[in-house]
């Protein structure tokens, strides 16, 4: 899929493909058949509901799950709001070549395949306090690398990111599509000190200045005050509604990415479960905006796809349950009343 424009992808948006229904009643009817008391699993037989519905298929598979980190980097690190300098996007980028992130560790104990695809790291996005980080074209680019990144045997689809600067680009993206100002969204992302914090507010009040006129138009909004990785993340997730892929998202960078998209159609992230809530204060409201309900609350704050990563270890056992377990009539168990 291409989209050669912003209204191409609005296009899409006023359509989208609806999962399967049948797959999902068919699920959900073998579900209760189970050997076990209806809703005894709880989550973990939404969860197998969701997979067979959003795979359009009652016996859903997690045999190639693909994680996508995508890495990009962003004028705004120049203004000092983040704990760590600008070239730790490609030296993490290298780190996750050799192995040694901790994505690489979780997505190995996972059985996932890690795809670590960098954006123009010696280009970055322009400094958005002063202009716009995108134009069209450069936003549309990455939209697209977005999108080459999820194949059609594709299982399952994790997304995060990885550059530095970029919980200070999904503050001000929260900020410019739900408002509540600067500081209700900025956070410490890799530990800024209180100047650090203060400086990012700083930096998202003017931004939202700058962009006033464009803050009615979610798409306008994400090439404007956004980065190359998060609209690469809209872009997968945009692919995998059109190919059948359900998806995990990460913290609150990956769920910062797919706002934009959230406000141009309601349903947008239904095929999109909340991997986990990050520590990143903001992310626990972003996902009550967008009526998300996270999967793993663990504290953690990294980024990198690592919190979603781990959740794929309970649609594991979702789908272990769905596929192995027995029926009250293949185990000759009784069921209630009986
Ligand atoms: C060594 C290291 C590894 C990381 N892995 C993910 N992030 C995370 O931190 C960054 C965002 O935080 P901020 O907005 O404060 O810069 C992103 O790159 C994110 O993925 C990392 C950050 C560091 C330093
Ligand atoms: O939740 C996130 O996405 C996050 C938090 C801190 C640093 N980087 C990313």
């Amino acid at each position: 899929m291409r989209f050669n424009s912003l209204d191409d992808i609005r296009a899409f948006c006023r359509d989208l493909p609806g999962g399967d229904a049948q797959a999902a009643d068919a699920a959900a009817l073998r579900q209760q058949n189970l050997t076990k008391p209806p809703g005894s699993l709880g989550r973990l037989e939404e969860l197998a509901i969701w997979l067979a519905r959003w795979q359009e298929n009652a016996t859903p598979r997690l045999d190639r799950i693909t994680i996508a980190v995508f890495a990009g980097n962003h004028g705004i690190a120049s203004r000092g709001v983040s704990a760590y300098p600008p070239e730790v996007t490609a030296q993490m980028v290298a780190n996750f070549a050799a192995g040694g992130a901790a994505i690489n560790q979780i997505a190995t104990l996972a059985g996932a395949e890690l795809r670590v695809v960098p954006l123009e790291l010696d280009r970055p996005t322009r400094d958005f306090t002063v202009a716009a980080a995108m134009d069209t074209e450069d936003f549309l680019s990455a939209i697209d690398t977005g999108c080459h990144a999820v194949a059609n045997d594709c299982d399952l689809l994790v997304v995060g990111e990885m550059g530095i600067a970029n919980t200070t680009t999904a503050a001000t993206l929260c900020a410019a599509l739900l408002g509540g100002g600067a500081s209700h969204w900025a956070g410490r992302g890799t530990g800024v000190d209180d100047d650090g914090l203060s400086r990012k507010r700083t930096a998202i009040e003017a931004a939202l200045k700058v962009h006033e006129r464009l803050l009615g138009d979610p798409l306008a909004v994400a090439a404007a005050l956004g980065g190359r990785e998060l609209a690469a993340i809209s872009g997968a997730v945009l692919a995998a509604r059109q190919r059948g892929v359900p998806v995990l998202l990460d913290g609150f960078v990956a769920t910062a990415a797919v706002l934009p998209l959230a406000r141009l159609a309601g349903g947008m992230l239904d095929h999109c479960r909340a991997g986990h809530v990050s520590a990143e204060s903001g992310h626990r409201d972003l996902l009550r905006e967008l009526h998300l309900d996270p999967l793993l609350d663990l504290n953690m704050r990294l980024g990198e796809a690592s919190g979603a990563a781990v959740a794929i270890l309970l649609l594991r056992a979702a789908l272990a349950c769905h596929l192995g377990m027995a029926t009250f009539a293949e185990a000759g168990v009784s069921g209630a009343g009986d």
